[in-house]
C-alpha cells in the first residue's frame, strides 16, 4: 500500500498557486497535514480525491498513476470533505443507505456494515433520529462512518476538528486513531493538537509547498534546546513579543509566565523548556516567513 506524490503543483484561475511541487510518499499510518488557512491541505485532498487535476506533478496509487485511471484509487479511497452536508430529513441508517447506493454497494452488505459502523461512530443509539438534529460532533461521525462504508485503503478528512467543541474533538481524535490500522489516513487540520494526538508522520504544509516532513519524534527534536520559559511582569510584554517569538502566556497575579522559541536564551532569567509540537510548528513557520512572526 504506496501513496506517491511526485511534484505536483497546482494553478487555478488568475495565477493563484494551490500547490507547489509538492511532493511525499506514503505508507500505512496517520499522516497529519497541518498548516494554516490557505496552505494548500484542501487542494491536496481534492486532487487525491480525484475531484481536481494537478497542473502538474503525478499521483501513484501502489504504482498506477491515478490521472490515466481515476478508479484505481477512487475504489479504495473514503473521503470526508470540509463542507461536508447532510440531509436533514434523513436519519443516520437513510442517510448511510443511500450514500451506499451512490458508492454502488451492494444493499444487504451495506445494511450489515451500516450497523457495524453506527457501533464504531458511536451513533448507534441515535440511528433513527433525523440528521438536522445531530450536533457538528454527531454530524462530523456520520461523515467518517459515509467515508468508511467501503472500507477504505486510503482514508481522506479534511479539517474534520473546526467547529466542534473540545469533547467532541478528543471523541473524534481517539475515533481516529482506532480507524489508523491498516490504512493510510490524511488529516488535515491547522490545529496542532489534532495531530499531537494521532498522527504517525506530519507534514508541514504553507503556501503551497512542503515546509518539513517530520515523525512526531523529529518534529519535537528540531526544536530541542530553543523553547525558554521566563516570567516578567505584563509592562514588559509587549517588547518582548516584539522581539522573540512567543509561543504562549499565561497571565499570573504577579506578571506573566511567557513561553519563547529562539534560537538565543531571552534574558538571564529564562530556563530552557521541554518542547511541544505547537512550539515546532510555529517556529518552523517562523522561519519560513523569514524569522519571527
Ligand atoms: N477554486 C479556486 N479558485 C481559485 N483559488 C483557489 C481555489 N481553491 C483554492 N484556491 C486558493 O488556493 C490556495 C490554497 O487553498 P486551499 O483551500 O487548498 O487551502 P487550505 O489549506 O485548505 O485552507 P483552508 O483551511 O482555509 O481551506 C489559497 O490561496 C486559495 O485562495
Amino acid at each position: 500500500m504506496k501513496l506517491s506524490i511526485k511534484n505536483v503543483s497546482k494553478r487555478y484561475k488568475g495565477n493563484v498557486w494551490g500547490l507547489k511541487d509538492f511532493s511525499l510518499e506514503l505508507g500505512p499510518g496517520v499522516l497529519g497535514l497541518l498548516g494554516p488557512n490557505g496552505a494548500g491541505k484542501s487542494t491536496l485532498m481534492r486532487i487525491l480525491a480525484t475531484i481536481t487535476q494537478p497542473t502538474e506533478g503525478n499521483i501513484t496509487w501502489d504504482g498506477v498513476d491515478i490521472s490515466g485511471s481515476p478508479d484505481t484509487i477512487r475504489s479504495v479511497l473514503g473521503y470526508l470533505p470540509q463542507d461536508f452536508g447532510v440531509y436533514p430529513n434523513l436519519n443516520a441508517v437513510e442517510f448511510l443507505e443511500y450514500m451506499a447506493a451512490i458508492k454502488g454497494i451492494d444493499s444487504k452488505a451495506a445494511k450489515s456494515r451500516i450497523d457495524e459502523l453506527l457501533d464504531v461512530v458511536n451513533l448507534a443509539d441515535a440511528k433513527k433520529r433525523p440528521l438536522g438534529g445531530y450536533s457538528g460532533g454527531m454530524k462530523q461521525r456520520i461523515g467518517i462512518a459515509q467515508a468508511l462504508l467501503n472500507d477504505p485503503k486510503l482514508l481522506i478528512v479534511d479539517e474534520p476538528t473546526v467547529g466542534l467543541d473540545p469533547e467532541e474533538r478528543v471523541r473524534f481524535r481517539n475515533l481516529l486513531s482506532d480507524l489508523s490500522g491498516d490504512r493510510i489516513v490524511i488529516l488535515s487540520t491547522h490545529i496542532v493538537s489534532d495531530v499531537e494526538a494521532t498522527a504517525t508522520g506530519i507534514a508541514v504544509i504553507n503556501k503551497g509547498s512542503m515546509l518539513a516532513n517530520y515523525s512526531p519524534e523529529s518534529m519535537l527534536s528540531s526544536i530541542e534546546g530553543k523553547v525558554w520559559e521566563t516570567a516578567i511582569p505584563s509592562s514588559e510584554l509587549n517588547a518582548l513579543k516584539q522581539k522573540y517569538l512567543i509561543s504562549s502566556t499565561i497571565r499570573r497575579s504577579d506578571g506573566v509566565r511567557v513561553r519563547v522559541v529562539s534560537d538565543d536564551k531571552p534574558g538571564i532569567d529564562a530556563i530552557e523548556a521541554q518542547p511541544t509540537m505547537e512550539d515546532a510548528y510555529l517556529y518552523l513557520l517562523s522561519t519560513s516567513r523569514g524569522g519571527k512572526e
